[in-house]
């Protein structure tokens, strides 16, 4: 058992980051962490919401994730983003969640958080890494350490081959087009698992 604490934190319009955000949490409650899976607040108004069968499944399917506060991410060692990809950075309601973490910042709780991200896009080339790129520049300021995959595993050649962090192409139909639940258990371990070197080495 780790003594590591993880926040896996999602927007998801269709589903997918869910869906990206529970396997992480089984990754990370495998390696032995205590897991918390949370959903940002939506933005959008709810007339759009209701005018979209699939997004409003999402919101319905998420009806009982509560909903990531600061004290989430000051009890977690480790945090765990999944967004989609809009329009080449991470979701609005995403970037919101972060700008809400000012005083958390001020009060330099957000240094040495062990954070690691995963998106999701229309396209193969459709923005993933500038996705991921986003919210890294957001974890610089932080001083959070970003741990990446990388190529540390050949799992994540499996799932595509992105360092960033594992991503996924999402056809018109919504359904995921590689098979990338391998690669996000694995980043979620080797999150758990330099959150433990960092704990360990804080001590
Ligand atoms: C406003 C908007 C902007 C988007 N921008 C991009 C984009 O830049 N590149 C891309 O490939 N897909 C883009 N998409 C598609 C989403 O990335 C895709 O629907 C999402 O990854 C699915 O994740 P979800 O099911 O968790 O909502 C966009 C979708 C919306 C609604």
């Amino acid at each position: 058992m780790s003594n590591v604490k993880v926040a896996v934190v999602f927007y998801s319009m269709g589903g997918t980051n869910y869906q990206l955000a529970k396997w992480a949490a089984e990754g990370a409650t495998e390696a032995g962490a205590e897991v918390k899976v949370l959903k940002v607040q939506e933005l959008a108004p709810d007339s759009v919401i209701e005018g979209n069968e699939g997004w409003k499944a999402t919101v319905n399917a998420t009806k009982d994730v509560p909903v990531a506060t600061s004290a989430d991410l000051e009890w977690a060692d480790a945090i765990i983003f999944s967004t989609p990809t809009r329009f080449g950075v991470m979701a609005s309601q995403m970037k919101q969640f972060i700008d809400l973490q000012g005083g958390l910042w001020a009060n330099g709780k957000t240094i040495n958080k062990v954070v690691s991200a995963m998106t999701s896009a229309q396209n193969p080339h459709g923005g993933q890494e500038a996705t991921l790129l986003s919210l890294y520049t957001a974890m610089m300021h932080w001083g959070a350490i970003i741990a990446t995959p990388g190529y540390s595993d050949p799992v994540v050649f499996g799932a595509g081959g992105n360092p960033y962090g594992t991503s996924v192409t999402v056809g018109q139909d919504g359904k995921m087009i590689e098979d990338v639940q391998a690669a996000v258990k694995y980043q979620a371990k080797r999150t758990v698992t330099v959150a433990e070197w960092v704990k360990k080495g804080n001590q």
